[in-house]
This record gives structure tokens, sequence and C-alpha cells, in this order.
């Protein structure tokens, strides 16, 4: 076999708004502060590619689509269907109030027709399964699951809230750790060893934490510490202690602490079988590019490959709502027929074409508009509705207040883009009476952790944070998502909305912005295919104004 080590440019950022009419968001990831760079690479740190973050193909690399190993079970999706509209009084198109149910519903629930025994999981997997409350799985894990348990490396797309977690630990729980399946001879005894069999990677403290914790739930009490957090602002030698004491089989973390203990050769990772970068297109932007570099040079290297060719030693899993084109590219480079997997479908890499940041899928038939419906669809959840509301500046925190009495929301997160403001609009809301709580990376460990249960348990209405709490979070009661300052982008769009509506429950996402920052939303609109109407606060409801 020839090793083909791959040029290509790896140019992860989306499509932008433009840059020059939007804030200079300098962001800082969770514990470090960086820089974004939204359309551009700093060219005095050189080109990232493909071979530098280490995807060196194992193996000859064929045009080929192997389309005939791959089982395809394309189901097309419905558009969201828009309000019904009217017109009021006094100059202004009303349409009737919209307001949200008392209690959250699953309205359109993801799940395909599959039991989670039919996914070929091992029993005693199956039975944690079901003492954790999991009985049907969602579609992107009845097409997940199997596929990687062939051995295939894959991207897991699929929209916000739609499983995507445990449609790639299921399949490290069946081969790694005490849930393992039974060996030819019968026997699934759970060897401690020195060497990580998985290593999954997160952008944030919070995400790798929740990780974690889902892991946990399906190692049940006893079983903890077959996994260990490896996150940054959390104490390093406990961390380190743990891995020698405990000899877990999988590690969760930030890139930043684990490319630290890697380093103080406290961490093996060289026979690890499964690397996972949950949102991917995160971790492979120029924020991470070092600590991804060190990752990746020590992570289970293709060595030990299948003689065959077909089963790749170590299985590398994408994963990400939001799949640029560019990390398709990067992707493909690994060899081993690479496939991407989203909820209902499975295509080799190769099938796919560069036709936009979330629009993934190959042209085939259909109008642009139709198109465009369709990508928005693959990132956000179906069941989301999505308005704007023009305010001047100095009204922004009021127009929220009362967009959260005129939708009786219980549990919101409201994104910002610059922390001074955040806090300013904390203590504006606590003022008026409602209770509300920051959450951004300034804050220590302990005080996020805190904030985040309050929010959880219902002890804090209003969450204010950034852009840090804007993947992978995980709330399920969050019924309202606030644009207080717009995002950078449509992929931002995409994450931040995606905190509410979580496996097919209702969520309302609302852009509150000035007149001059309308053309951007308009935008954001035609870019995700889905109608963002104009909206306001009335009379203690939400009115939708119709368009000339
Ligand atoms: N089969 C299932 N049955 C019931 N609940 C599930 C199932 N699969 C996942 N969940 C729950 O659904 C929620 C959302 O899952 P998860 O966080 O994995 O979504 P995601 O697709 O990774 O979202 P994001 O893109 O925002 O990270 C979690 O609370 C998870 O425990």
């Amino acid at each position: 076999m020839l090793a083909l080590p791959s040029t290509r440019l790896l140019l992860l950022f989306g499509e932008s708004l433009p840059s020059s009419r939007l804030p200079n968001v300098s962001r800082k990831v969770w514990g470090q502060t960086s820089v974004r760079f939204v359309s551009q690479v700093n060219p005095d740190n050189g080109p990232l590619t493909l071979s530098s973050l280490g995807f060196k193909s194992g193996f000859e690399k064929t045009n080929k689509i192997k389309a005939d190993k791959i089982e395809r079970l394309d189901v097309p999706s419905e558009a969201p269907k828009s309000k019904v509209r009217g017109v009021g009084s006094n100059g202004i198109k009303t349409v009737k109030a919209v307001g949200l149910k008392k209690s959250l519903e699953i309205e359109s629930a993801p799940f395909s027709a599959k039991s989670f025994s039919e996914l070929g999981l091992p029993p005693l997997l199956l039975e944690r399964l079901d003492t954790a409350g999991f009985t049907v799985p969602t579609d992107v894990q009845s097409a997940a699951v199997p596929t990687i348990l062939k051995g295939h490396d894959v991207v897991i797309q699929s929209y916000t809230g739609s499983g995507k977690t445990l449609a790639y630990l299921l399949p490290i729980l069946s081969e790694v750790g005490p849930l393992k399946k039974k060996s030819a001879n019968g026997e699934s005894e759970f060897e401690k060893k020195k060497e990580i069999d998985a290593v999954i990677v997160a952008p944030s403290r919070e995400l790798g934490m929740q990780i974690v914790r889902e892991v946990e739930k399906l190692l049940g009490p006893t079983d903890k510490k077959v996994v260990q957090q490896l996150v940054g602002g959390a104490n390093r030698s406990r961390q380190e202690e743990a891995l020698k004491k405990n000899k877990p089989a999988i590690v969760v973390g930030t890139p930043g602490r684990i490319a630290e203990i890697s380093a103080a050769g406290k961490l093996h990772t060289h026979s690890c079988r499964f690397l996972v970068l949950d949102e991917v297109d995160e971790l492979l932007s120029f924020n991470f590019r070092e600590d991804m570099h060190r990752i990746l040079e020590h992570v289970g290297r293709r060595s030990g490959a299948d003689p065959r060719g077909s089963i790749a030693a170590r299985r590398t899993i994408m994963v990400s709502a939001t799949v640029p084109f560019s990390v398709i590219r990067a992707a493909r480079s690994w060899g081993s027929d690479p496939l991407l997997v989203q909820a209902k479908k499975v295509m080799p890499l190769e099938a796919v074409s560069p036709s936009g940041p979330v629009n993934i899928l190959k042209p085939t038939s259909g109008s642009d508009s139709s198109m465009r419906t369709q990508a928005a669809l693959q990132s956000l959840p179906p069941a989301l509705k999505h308005y704007h509301c023009v305010a001047k500046l100095q009204h922004k925190v009021d127009t929220l207040r009362r967009c959260v009495h005129a939708l009786d929301a219980k549990c919101v997160i409201a994104f910002m883009n610059h922390t001074k403001q955040l806090k300013d609009a904390v203590f504006k809301l606590a003022a008026r009476g409602m209770v509300a709580a920051e959450l951004h990376g300034d804050l220590g460990k302990l005080a996020r952790s805190t904030t985040l249960k309050k929010f959880k348990n219902g002890e804090v209405r209003v969450l204010v944070t950034n852009e840090l709490s804007a993947r992978g979070l995980d709330v399920a009661e969050c019924d309202l998502v606030v644009n207080l300052d717009l995002p950078t982008d449509s992929i931002h769009y995409a994450h931040r909305a995606g905190r509410t509506g979580r496996l097919g429950r209702k969520g309302t996402v609302v852009t509150i912005c000035e007149e001059p920052e309308v053309f951007v939303v308009k935008k954001l609109q035609k870019q995700l295919g889905i109608p963002i109407p104009a909206c306001e606060f009335t009379e203690g409801k939400l009115n939708v104004i119709e368009e000339d």
C-alpha cells in the first residue's frame, strides 16, 4: 500500500458575513485567550495542511466510489412550515400571537423505527442504555453506530440536539471498557492497561464534562473510573494521578490539557483505537492549531492497520452540526473509505461536493431555494421558530425582558459578544426583577459550573453568555435563545440557535438587532434557507410583522 500524504490546504472557516459591518469578535476559549480569524489564515504561521495535522493516508487512494458497500437510506426532509399571516391595524401588519406551551413536548421526535438491540450492541451495553432511559435510537445513531462498528472512519453531521454524542459513544463502548462485546472465546474480561483506547477531544471544558457525564451514565457507578476527564481549568496533577492510578480506557478533554499532559509523558495514546473530534470544525480552526498538532502526532497511528486494508487500527470520528467542505477534504485523505454519516443517510466522502459551509450534500436536483432549505435542515432542528426584532441599542435588554414574558419562556440563553456588555445586561435584568446570571471564560471553573447547575435546576431564568456556550451545551429545558448581539456568521447562528429545540422539542430563537443590522439578518435567512420574520412584543405577546 502506498502512503499518500495530502498537500491540500485545510482552511477551516465558514462562509462569513461581511466582517467590516460586524464587531471584530475577540474570542476566548475556556481558559485560554485567542483571536478568532474569520476568513483568513495568519501568513506568519504558515498554512495548516492535512499532513501537518497528521492526516496521512495509510492506504492507496482511489477515486472509485465504493457505493456498493454502503447502505443508503435516503429520506427527503420537509421544509419547515411558516406561520399563517394576517393584517393588523395601525399600519402594522400583524399575525396571530405566538406563545410557547407550558410544557416542552417532543413535537417531531427524530427517532427512526430501529431499536438499540438492532444496532449490534453488546447485551450489557443494551441493559445500561435501558437503565439510563435510552430506549429508541435517534436517526443519526441508527446510521452511525453500525457504520462505525464496521470499522469505518466517519464524519458525523446532523443537526444540533439530535444525539450525536451517543452516536459515537455507543460503538466505542461496544469495543472498549467493561461493557464491550465478548471475544470469540466468549470472554468479555476487561483488563486495565497503561495505554488509552479512546481519546475524545472537545473544544470547551463544559462540553468535555458533559461528554464524561454521558459516558459515566452508561458505565454506571462501579465502572465510572474507566473514563477520565482531562479538561483545562481543573487540577492537572490530580488528573495525572488519576491516569496513573485508575488506568482509564477512555479520556475526554480539551485540546490544551490533553496536549499538555501528553507532552509531559503522562498520557500514552499510541495504541489508541478511537479518536473523536467533537465539534470538529471548531477543533481544526486556527485557535487550536498547536494543541491539535500535538494530539494528532501522538494518537494511535495507522501502523497497525488491518493487513487486508479494510479496517484501520485507529478509527477517526469527526462530529459537528456544521461541516464545512474543508473538513470533508481533510477527512477524505484518511484513506480506508471514510464515510459521511447523516440522519438516515450514509455516503462516501468522495461523493460530497463543495456547495457551501453547511450544505455538504452533492447537488442532484431541485431548485436553489430547496437546496438551501435542505442545508438549513441539516444543521438546525426542524421544529425551531426564528424571529428578529428591531430595537435601539439602549432598549435591547428591555426588549429581551419583554420577549421572555411574551413567550412565557422559562429557560433562556441570551448571547452577547463582549463580556463587559454581558455583565451590564445581567445587572439590568436583575434590577428589573428577572433572575439572570452571567457565564463566560473570565469566571473560574467553580463559578461556571455553579451557574450552569443553577440554570439547569431552573434557579436562573436567563443565562447571559457569549460564543463559548454556543457549542454542545445541552440543557433540554432551554425553550428560548436570544441573540442580543449578532452572531459572526450563519455557522455561529446555527450553533447558538441549537441550544434550544433539543431532541425534537419546541424552541424559539429571537435575534434582537438595530435597524442598520437588519441586512445581516436577511443574509442569515438566505444562507440558512429559513424564514426569520420581523416581530415586536406588544401587550405581552409576540406579534409577527408582515413584510410589504
Ligand atoms: N436515543 C435517545 N433517546 C433519548 N434521549 C437521547 C437519545 N440520544 C441522545 N439523547 C439525549 O438528547 C440530548 C441531545 O443529545 P446530544 O447532546 O448528543 O446532541 P448533539 O447532536 O451532539 O447536539 P449538538 O450538536 O448541539 O452538540 C442529550 O440530553 C442526550 O442525552
